[in-house]
């Protein structure tokens, strides 16, 4: 097995992507600025000073200041003599190698939904999509065998690839960047054969759910019933695809990253296991259960790999203090909110009745699927300012570069998911509301 390239953990934030996640740090300084005009107290420098950093104020929603090319700068020097200047050079296409012909990367396109606070993106380099998307192909049927020819359509209309470099625009490799993808198909392939539309039922789904945590989460037993368990792994697509994706994340992570990672699967499944009691006994819980639940059935697992897919680590202790955890929940909470309110059409079309903040939102509390899906607006853009004012408030508290650089790393993931739903026309298209 190719044995990703690696980098030290504890690297320093590298100036390519000092920029990224920046409004968070941006925020925290113009905080402690305040803070200390109160007290009378001379302001303190930013945090991680940064000359291309959008103006403080910048408004969410809003196209990059004129002048700024931020593509230009997150792509750092380029042209003859730069090479050497490059923390983190992105590596070269392997062109001519295509065994199995990805889709070129496709132009942004779709618009966002009106009033959703969200901060527009750079479209993700092309050159790293189309890359991580020919690998992830050739890893997806070459090594794991995970879908029939038949699925192939829906496989390349997921973009996987422009997702994930959207996500991580901190990732010094590609190598880097497959750490994420497999992790993510991974996940996905999961939910849809275990839960949803690719064969999938609430029935049996605990027992499905805790046999593939096997694959992240090894069972250590004796030696006669170590042997089946092992080629239980091996059985479907599901486990085969957490399998790999685990061996190649656990060589690159630190053993506290992989814990940290398990802990979050952990949750995954035990939300998938609450959204399948309630299918199974058709009830819509309340709004606030509905909630809870969808904290748990979230995207959490994968803005927390932020640090591994970057190079570095955050420390366990800073990962576990108490701020932390609140910034991680309320940002992924955030990005899962607006997965129900882009997939809500997709759902609506779904055989039987599936939950999401709207359709919950419209039964609980009595409104029109219309004002549900205006008020799950709501809540979503509260999500994200709790998110950004408590990033702010850690990152002015705690400033620790990985801790900063972490920090970012969450608030790009939520704006590459965000640029993920909004673009990926494939598969989400918006309800007729306004
Ligand atoms: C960690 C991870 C990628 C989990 C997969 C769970 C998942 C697909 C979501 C949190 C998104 O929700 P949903 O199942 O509603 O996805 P679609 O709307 O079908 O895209
Ligand atoms: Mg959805």
């Amino acid at each position: 097995m190719p044995v990703p390239e690696l980098t030290p953990p504890q690297s320093s934030l590298p100036d390519a992507a000092s920029r990224f996640g920046a409004h968070v740090l941006a925020e925290a300084a113009a905080r402690a600025c305040d803070i200390k005009a109160a007290t009378g107290d001379p302001p303190d420098p930013p945090p991680v000073p940064s000359p291309a950093l959008p103006p403080l104020d910048a408004p969410a929603a809003a196209a990059p200041a004129p002048g700024i090319d931020l593509e230009r700068i997150l792509r750092g020097p380029s042209g003859l003599g730069t090479q050497g200047l490059h923390l983190f050079r992105q590596e070269e296409p392997l062109l001519g190698q295509e065994k199995h012909p990805v889709p070129s990367a496709a132009p942004a396109e779709g618009r966002p939904i009106p009033g959703l606070y969200h901060h527009p993106v750079p479209e993700p380099d092309p050159v790293r999509v189309e890359e991580v998307s020919r690998r992830i192909k050739s890893w997806a049927l070459d090594e794991v065998a995970l879908y029939p020819d038949d699925w192939e359509e829906e496989f390349d209309g997921f973009s996987v690839g422009r997702y994930m470099v959207a996500c991580h625009p901190d990732a010094p490799t590609v190598d880097h960047l497959m750490l994420a993808t497999r992790l993510m198909v991974a996940e996905n392939a999961v939910d849809d054969c275990y839960c949803e539309d690719h064969g999938g039922s609430p029935v049996g789904l605990g027992e499905r759910l805790l046999l593939a945590h096997t694959a992240l989460d090894p069972l250590h037993t004796t030696q006669e019933y170590q042997q089946p368990w092992a080629r239980s792994l091996h059985a479907d697509a599901p486990r085969r695809a957490y399998r790999s994706a685990m061996e190649y994340f656990v060589q690159a992570a630190t053993p506290s990253q992989a814990d940290r990672f398990r802990h979050d699967m952990a949750r995954l499944h035990m939300g998938y296991l609450a959204e399948a009691a309630w299918a199974q006994m058709d009830h819509v819980p309340e709004v606030w259960e509905y909630l809870a639940m969808r904290q748990f059935n979230n995207f959490r697992p994968c803005p927390t790999i932020t640090d591994t897919v970057g190079g570095y680590e955050l420390p366990a202790d800073l990962h576990a203090q108490s701020a932390m955890q609140k910034v991680i929940a309320l940002a992924s909470n955030a990005t899962t909110i607006v997965n129900d309110l882009y997939s809500y059409t997709k759902e609506l079309d779904s055989p039987g009745r599936h939950l999401n903040l709207p359709v919950v939102i419209a039964e609980r509390e009595g409104l029109s699927d219309r004002d549900a899906y205006l008020k799950s607006v709501e809540v979503h853009n509260d999500l994200m300012r709790d998110f950004e004012s408590h990033a702010a408030a850690l990152a002015a508290d705690c400033p620790v570069p990985s801790v900063q650089r972490f920090l970012r790393g969450v608030a790009a993931w939520v704006d590459g998911n965000h640029h993920w739903h909004q673009t990926n026309t494939y598969r989400y298209r918006l309800p007729d509301f306004w």
